[in-house]
């Protein structure tokens, strides 16, 4: 057996219990054999072994009084995965999802991604099993206080920088970075995604969805094709979802669905984004109220329905495991011939074997979703700096970062001969930059 097959076998035999992180490490790991054949001294140096297990795992209690007056006690991690490269850097998610398992595939997949960006960052992942959903603002703020009165003393901006995932926006970056600040006398770049009157950056809320749709045009122009009067599906309506409709329409596409964890809205006369932002980012509301307020748009409850839409360029951008075998069979049979993951492994493996074996071209989220933590690491050059740039300096950063990292997948492709194959051209290029610095760390 491989050196490579071995360590994903004792990966599997120690974390039964964490399927997403099992999933997650079996999506990379066979991808990386050529790179192990050319480097036998990574093995010497049980690169590998060290590579899966993270740095630091972080457990910790969250106990929060609701507006009843009833004490809640939530679970709280940080899982401190690899600083080769830089501070641990990567969100906060909220959900009552949340496990260890899935924080840890979040945080390992976070490794490779950043290291794609080219910016200084190390990878980590943190969140809880709290639901921010249907709590009033100041339950979200005193869950917000109690979670930061435990993360500040693992935190710092040369140390670990948290952000913003799903069920963390604005609001509650707001409420941590007002704790870290009491509880340190310290105003620092702790935490990014913040908002611009204290350290936040232009662009950063807009920075994932635009730079999923930055990735896509450098995949789709390869192949002359383009996102004009493309028709285009968008899973999810949060934060990623919205950006990555408003730049596919700015650049002429047709976006005709958007979803979330109840259902999905297909507009036929393309998506009124205005109207989705009011619902979601305004009032916090459901999907649904879009098929009540616009003539001709209709709403279907649950949420892969979406996948049976026709369409172009398919936009995963809600969550883990979403788009599975099944809804691949079906994109693929209604003609879609481009797939980008806005979300983290939105795709399942088999999902991801239909789309490469039936010639679709599939960007991977770690390629395709990293404009978000690139311009978060654009946050941080700006809090160092106390100077803060335009939306368009930081906007034409990403832009070409985004670039840069299609260039990057393409050249391993080209250098390990998987031409088109942006998994493992991705896994392979944001691989090498953190192995070499490994390497020349020591065994630590
Ligand atoms: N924000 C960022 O900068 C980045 C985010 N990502 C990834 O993008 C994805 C979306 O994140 P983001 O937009 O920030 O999060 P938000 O919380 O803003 O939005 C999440 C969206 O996904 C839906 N959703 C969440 N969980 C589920 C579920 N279990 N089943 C179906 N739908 C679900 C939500 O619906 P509902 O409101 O009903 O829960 C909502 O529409 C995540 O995978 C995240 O890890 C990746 C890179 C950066
Ligand atoms: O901006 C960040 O640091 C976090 C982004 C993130 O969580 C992600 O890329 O999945």
């Amino acid at each position: 057996m491989s050196y490579v097959k071995n360590v994903l076998e004792q990966v599997k035999e120690k974390n039964q219990s964490q399927p997403e992180f099992i999933q997650a490490v079996s999506e990379v790991l066979p991808t990386l054999e050529p790179v192990f054949t050319k480097h036998p001294e990574y093995e010497k140096a049980a690169l590998l072994e060290r590579l899966v297990e993270p740095e630091r795992v972080v457990m910790f209690r969250v106990p929060w009084v609701d507006d009843k007056g009833n004490v809640q006690v939530n679970r709280g991690m940080r899982v401190q995965y690899n600083s080769a490269i830089g501070p641990y850097k990567g969100g906060l998610r909220l959900h009552p999802s949340v496990n260890l398992g899935i924080i840890k595939f979040l945080g390992f997949e976070q490794v490779f991604k950043n290291s794609l960006t080219g910016t200084p960052i190390g990878g980590g992942k943190g969140g809880s099993d709290f639901d921010p959903k249907g709590k009033s603002d100041n339950e979200v703020m005193r869950f917000c206080q109690a979670f930061m009165s435990e993360l500040y003393r693992h935190i710092g901006p040369d140390t670990d920088v948290p952000a913003g995932d799903i069920g963390v926006g604005a609001r509650e970056i707001g409420y941590l970075f007002g704790m870290y600040k009491k509880l340190t006398n310290q105003y620092c770049g702790i935490l990014t995604g913040k908002g611009l009157e204290y350290g936040g950056s232009l662009a950063r809320k807009e920075a994932t969805g635009y730079g999923l749709i930055y990735f896509m045009k450098e995949v789709i122009e390869a192949k002359g094709k383009s996102f004009k009067d493309a028709t285009v599906v968008i899973s999810g309506s949060g934060n990623v979802a919205i950006y990555a409709t408003e730049k596919a329409q700015e650049y002429g596409a047709k976006v005709v669905a958007l979803s979330d964890s109840n259902g999905y809205i297909y507009d036929p006369d393309g998506i009124k984004l205005d109207i989705v932002k009011d619902i979601k980012e305004v009032r916090r509301g459901r999907i649904k109220e879009y098929a009540d307020t616009v003539k001709g748009a209709e709403y279907h409850e649950g949420c892969s329905g979406i996948w049976t839409i026709k369409c172009d360029i398919a936009l995963p951008c809600a969550t883990q495991n979403e788009l599975n075998e099944e809804s691949a069979k079906v994109l693929v049979k209604n003609g879609v011939y481009a797939v980008g993951e806005g979300a983290n492994m939105p795709t399942t493996i088999e999902g991801t074997g239909v789309f490469q074996s039936s010639g679709v071209l599939f960007a991977p989220g770690k390629a395709a979703n990293a404009g978000g933590v690139a311009t978060s690491a654009l946050e941080m050059s700006q809090n160092s700096l106390r100077l803060p740039w335009t939306f368009e300096e930081v906007d034409q950063k990403l832009h070409q970062i985004m670039i840069n990292i299609y260039k990057q997948c393409e050249q391993a492709c080209k250098e390990y001969g998987c031409e088109d194959n942006f998994v493992a051209g991705a896994n392979i290029a944001g691989f090498t930059k953190v192995a070499s610095a490994m390497m020349a760390q020591g065994i630590v």
